[in-house]
Formats: structure tokens, sequence, C-alpha cells
């Protein structure tokens, strides 16, 4: 398991060992403590990443403006003292379209099965879609305890008839369901009154990982995740979207120095001109892009080299979805 996206507070890169065969990591003879799985789910773009992002205060998901950045079930762990939260950010609850969309899709339905408490995080500049729609059919029946999050205040002209629209979606529901208004791009006093909470619904559990650990991503995937940001965030039109990135290699030298190799992989060969753009020059911009963000949160120089592979349709390829880290 981890080799952590480290917190830009520390600098430092740590390793999270696997829990325990039993799942948790005792404090033996120390306080009670309490811990818990919280998913974020919510349908593509409404910031799901942005909050989690912010409820750990450091990068642990990719985000961009373009909808389904979000690919996989990213873990984020929050600990006190006593008390320990793994969010699982979720990518967003879409139709799917191809067998990328359906492992998306799956990776919802699985995290939903295991948490202890649910966000449901709506876009508050817009009543709800079919989409949303969606979302609120699948959680709305769970006995779980549910908060729905309406994000984006500060730039929702009818937040409060927004949210209302939203919260009837959830009519019926019988199990505790509380709601908060927020943005979670820029108001952290609301974001740390939600992990509050949050904190509440904890059951009484050991620690899932150890102190000190924010993710169970491994320091490649994370890196190459926020290869694929700064790739999707360049990238035109439908593109983006037939993109994967993966990081092949990882060293570190004795002054410190991080060298990452890593490549973006795309469907066709007509697709690799486009990312490498003319004289070379978007795939230079795109790795000078994705090195900035590294070395911020490695607190490191970091040399990045990236290559622009071709696996034809990757997206419907169950085995290369596999190589990629779809799985
Ligand atoms: N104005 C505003 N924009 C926000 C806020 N939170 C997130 N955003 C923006 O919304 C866009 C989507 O954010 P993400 O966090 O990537 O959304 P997501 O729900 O994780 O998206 P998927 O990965 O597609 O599921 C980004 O451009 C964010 O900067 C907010 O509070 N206010």
């Amino acid at each position: 398991m981890t080799d952590l996206p480290p917190s830009p507070d520390s600098g430092e890169l740590t390793t999270s060992p696997t829990p325990s065969a039993h799942g948790g990591f005792e404090t033996e003879g120390g306080p009670q403590t309490h811990s818990g799985f919280v998913a974020i789910v919510g349908k593509p773009n409404v910031g799901k990443s942005t909050l989690l992002n912010s409820f750990l205060n450091t990068k642990v998901a990719p985000t961009s403006p373009r909808p389904q950045t979000t690919r996989r079930g990213v873990r984020g762990i929050y600990t006190t003292d006593t008390q320990q939260i793994v969010f699982v950010d979720t990518p967003g609850l879409h139709k799917p379209k191809d067998a990328l969309g359906k492992y998306m899709n799956q990776e919802v339905h699985s995290a939903l099965g295991d948490v202890d408490v649910i966000l449901w995080v709506v876009d508050l500049r817009h009543p709800p879609t079919d989409e949303d729609q969606l979302v609120a059919r699948q959680i709305r029946d769970l006995p779980k305890p549910l908060i729905l999050v309406g994000n984006k205040t500060d730039a929702a002209k009818y937040a409060g008839e927004a949210m209302k629209l939203y919260r009837a979606l959830l009519e019926g529901r019988e199990t505790e369901t509380g709601e908060v208004m927020l943005s979670a791009q820029n108001n952290p006093e609301a974001v740390s009154g939600l992990r509050e909470q949050i904190l509440d619904h904890l059951p009484e559990n050991p620690f899932f990982f150890p102190r000190g650990a924010a993710s169970d991503q491994t320091r490649e995937m994370w890196a190459a995740e926020i290869i694929r940001e700064e790739a999707m965030k360049k990238l035109r039109d439908e593109l983006p979207y037939a993109v994967a990135t993966r990081v092949n290699r990882w060293t570190e030298r004795e002054d410190g120095l991080q060298r990452i190799e890593g490549e973006i992989v795309v469907e066709k060969n007509a697709h690799k001109g486009m990312v490498i753009g003319a004289g070379g020059k978007q795939l230079r911009e795109i790795g000078q892009a994705a090195r900035k963000q590294l070395e911020v949160f490695l607190n490191r120089k970091v040399f990045l080299g990236l290559e622009v592979i071709v696996i034809p349709g990757w997206r419907e390829d169950e085995e290369a979805l596999r190589e990629l880290g779809y799985e």
C-alpha cells in the first residue's frame, strides 16, 4: 500500500503499512477510538474531490473543471487523537458509455456498501438534473446517516431554492439526514464544521490506518492522477476521456531529486500527435504544470519524464483497464 501524497505541512513522504488482518490499528491501553468510512457521492463535477482535499488540507484527489476527472475511489484519511475518518471519494455517478464508465459506477456501488456515513454533494448553481435523480435513487433508502452537502454557494444565485429541490429528492427517506450548504473551495470554517458533524457519527472502532497516513493510494498512482489532471485541463473536446496515465518508475537521487517517469496513454495514433502538439509544445506544457504541482506537494525538486503511448481502444479493453490500474 501507501507511499503517500505528503501533506504540504510536513513536506515529507510517509509510508503506511497494510492494516492488520482484523482490520485495525489498536491504541493499546490508550483511549477509546472512533473510526469509520465516509463515502462522498454525487454526479460528476459537483466538487467531491475538492471537498475531500479541503477536509484533509492536502491534495489526495484530482480535480478539474471537466466532469469525470475522478476514476478510482480515492481514499483520504483524517485522524485526530481518538478519531479517524476514512473518506472514499467516488467517481461521479453517470450513465456509462463504455467499460471504463461501468467500472466507475461499480466503484461507487462498492463504496456505498461498506460505509458508516454518506455525503451527497450537489451543485447549488443549478437545479437537480436526471443524473442527480439517479444518485438520489441509489442512496435514498440506504439505512445509514446521510448528509446532503449543497456546494458552490459562492457562485450560486439561488442556493436556498436549489437546496429545497435537492432535499425533495430524498423525500420518504427514513434514516437520519443532515444538510449543510458551503463552498468546498474557499470556506474552510464550514468545511471543518461539516467534518465535526461527521466525527459525531463515527462508531467505536480501532483505527483502520496508522496515524500519519493521508491516503491509501501509492505515490505512483497519486502522481499519475496529477499528470492526468493536467492533461485533461489542456486537451480539448472528447480527447481527455481517451487519456489514461501511469507512472512506471520513481527513483530518488541522493540530493533528494525525485525522478519520475510516466506515460500518457491514448487510444489512437492520431491522438498521439494531439497530445504532443506542434514541436512537442503541448506535452511540455502538461509536463511542466504537473511537475510544478508535484514539487509543491512533495516539497522536493522533481524531474518528470513523460512519454505518449498508444493502446488501441483501451477504454473498452478489460485487460488494458486492469493494466492501467482500473480494477
Ligand atoms: N465556484 C466553486 N467551484 C467549485 C467549488 N468546489 C469545486 N468547484 C469546482 O468544480 C469543478 C469540479 O470539481 P471536482 O472537485 O473535480 O468535482 P468532482 O465532483 O470530484 O468531479 P468528478 O471527478 O467529475 O466526479 C472544479 O473546477 C472545481 O474547482 C466551490 O465551492 N465553488
